[in-house]
């Protein structure tokens, strides 16, 4: 059994692949071990969480999810616990493995209750797996309900019930916020849902058990792709190693974002950072970030440099997307140069001509953003992260980075798109985008692949997030920036 955390790197595979590893899996072993051995494995966490617990309840469903809940019963009153189960579900309709579960929780002298208990210490969530195929209701309902208004850790089976594994969407299922601590036991293979949308906050604190399976021959739907190793500099480099950001943007009352942009890049390990602002009013110097390099957008030359564009651009923005997309080296497009593009096929065309001309792009939307590029609502984005940021990366031939709780990082239909398991809610704050931008713009202008140079920005900007000391003041951008060394 492993925990999962940030620096974890696997493949994460989709129900579909799943239940192909579950077949073959079973096929090579005597009837109901898979089961007997996910059983096993839910008590053992169970009692490591919950090691004085007198009362644990599992609720069980119709399924083999709620098989693997009986098993679990079994296994902790064997030890001695004292564990309740309430089933919703028909005995006559359990599939055989469930069935021989049920079997074996009776014999093992499990008490089967008609209501959840009052309270207990930890609460199992052994009602639907990877087979729900609609939003619980009635009594599932209920019982969700009242399990995530308990203050007891609630452990999930497999899969939080009502979670979509594949996508983290479950909208029709609402986990209220965390009131209390949550795990999610996952087996055979790591579901993608787990950790994107709605999943993270419903799955909680990850561990993984391979039921003895390890190795399979499937594609996986997607990666964790873990920390970034640390790149050492030689004592020979020198500012021009590692490249020039230029941040265009910052339209009149919007230089701040520019300026975090400019901050990030620069704390962040670029070379030389250039702010071309919008504003033409903006003040030559910023006092507080001398190093800064102010000039006028439209004057400066992108031929070898790595811009960062469309922070606190506004409208303005679309009068220098042309050059910009022509000529700048390296991109970064962020905010507002993407809501240009949105509503602009000339600009999409000359987009999506830079992959042609060996030119990398990394486009860092946040769902609404997503949504306009994709000519669909932030909902449809949401409800299918992965898809949405693979579509984004084919359509304009970028690197799409999309951001928001567990950011999928996508390139073109041949690599697996990778989710980031770092960072947290502390990042929903004005401009820590601009930040992201800026760290991405850092690594391209040191000459990342463009891949690798978003996929480790995102991973240590929400690593700052994560390792933001406690008693510290607040996060705030500004102050996200300056750690962007991290
Ligand atoms: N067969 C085995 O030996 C193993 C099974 N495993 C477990 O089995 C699970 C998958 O089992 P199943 O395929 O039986 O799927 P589930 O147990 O997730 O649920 C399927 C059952 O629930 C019903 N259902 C779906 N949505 C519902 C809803 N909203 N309201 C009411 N009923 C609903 C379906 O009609 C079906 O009867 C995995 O998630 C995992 O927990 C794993 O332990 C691996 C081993
Ligand atoms: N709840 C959250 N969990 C994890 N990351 C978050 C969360 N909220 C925001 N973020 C991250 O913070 C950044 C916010 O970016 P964005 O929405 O563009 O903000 P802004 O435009 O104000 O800079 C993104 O990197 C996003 O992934
Ligand atoms: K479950």
């Amino acid at each position: 059994m492993q925990r999962i955390t940030p620096a974890t790197a696997c493949g994460l595979f989709d129900i579909a692949a799943t239940r192909r590893i579950e077949q073959a899996a079973a096929a090579a072993l005597p009837p109901h071990t898979l089961m007997q051995r996910a059983g096993l494995a839910v008590a053992r966490l169970a009692m490591a969480l919950a090691p004085h617990a007198r009362t644990i309840w599992i609720a069980c469903g119709p399924g083999n999810n709620g098989g693997d809940g009986f098993e679990a019963a079994a296994q902790l009153r064997h030890r001695g616990f004292l564990p309740i189960v309430t089933f919703a579900g028909h005995e006559n309709r359990l599939p055989p493995d469930a069935s021989a579960s049920l079997q074996r929780a009776r014999d093992a002298g499990v008490i089967f209750a008609p209501e959840p208990p009052a309270s207990c210490e930890l609460a199992i969530d052994a009602l639907l797996g990877i087979g729900s195929s609609r939003p619980p209701e009635k009594l599932m309902a209920d019982w969700l309900r009242r399990m995530h208004a308990m203050a007891a850790p609630v452990l999930s089976v497999d899969v939080p019930s009502g979670l979509n594994a594949d996508t983290g969407d479950s909208s029709a299922t609402p986990h209220p916020g965390a009131l209390s601590p949550r795990f999610c036991l996952t087996f055979l293979t790591l579901k993608p849902g787990l950790f994107t949308a709605q999943g993270r906050d419903a799955a909680g604190t990850v561990w993984f058990d391979d039921l003895g399976c390890s190795g399979t021959g499937e594609a996986p739907a997607a990666r964790l792709a873990g920390a970034p190793a640390d790149a050492p500099r030689s004592h020979a480099s020198h500012k021009g190693s590692y490249g020039d950001v230029a941040v265009i943007g910052g339209a009149s009352g919007m230089a701040g974002a520019a300026l975090l942009a400019g901050s990030a890049a620069l704390h962040a390990g670029a070379g030389r950072v250039f702010v071309g602002l919008l504003d033409a009013s903006a003040a030559p110097v910023d006092l507080a970030q001398p190093e800064l390099m102010m000039r006028d957008a439209r004057s400066l030359d992108l031929s070898g440099m790595t811009a960062v564009c469309g922070c606190g651009g506004g409208a303005d923005i679309r009068a220098v997307l042309p050059r910009v997309l022509a000529t700048a080296a390296a991109l970064v497009l962020d905010a507002d140069a993407l809501n240009a593009i949105a509503v602009d096929g000339a600009l999409q065309t000359q987009l999506a001509s830079r992959a042609r001309r060996g030119r990398p792009t990394v486009i860092t939307p946040h769902p609404l953003e997503a949504a306009r590029l994709l000519n669909c609502t932030a909902t449809d984005i949401q409800a299918n992260r992965l898809v949405a940021a693979r579509q984004l990366a084919s359509r304009y031939g970028v690197v799409a980075v999309l951001k928001g709780s567990g950011t999928v990082i996508a390139e073109g239909d041949s690599t697996p798109p990778v989710l980031n398991l770092t960072g947290n809610a502390r990042l929903a704050t004005a401009g820590t985008g601009d930040v992201l931008a800026g760290m991405i713009g850092a690594a391209l202008a040191a000459q990342r692949p463009p891949f690798e140079a978003a996929r480790e920005a995102v991973w240590r900007h929400g690593h700052i997030a994560d390792t933001w000391p406690a008693g510290a003041p607040p996060l705030t951008a500004g102050a996200l920036a300056r750690q962007a060394h991290c």
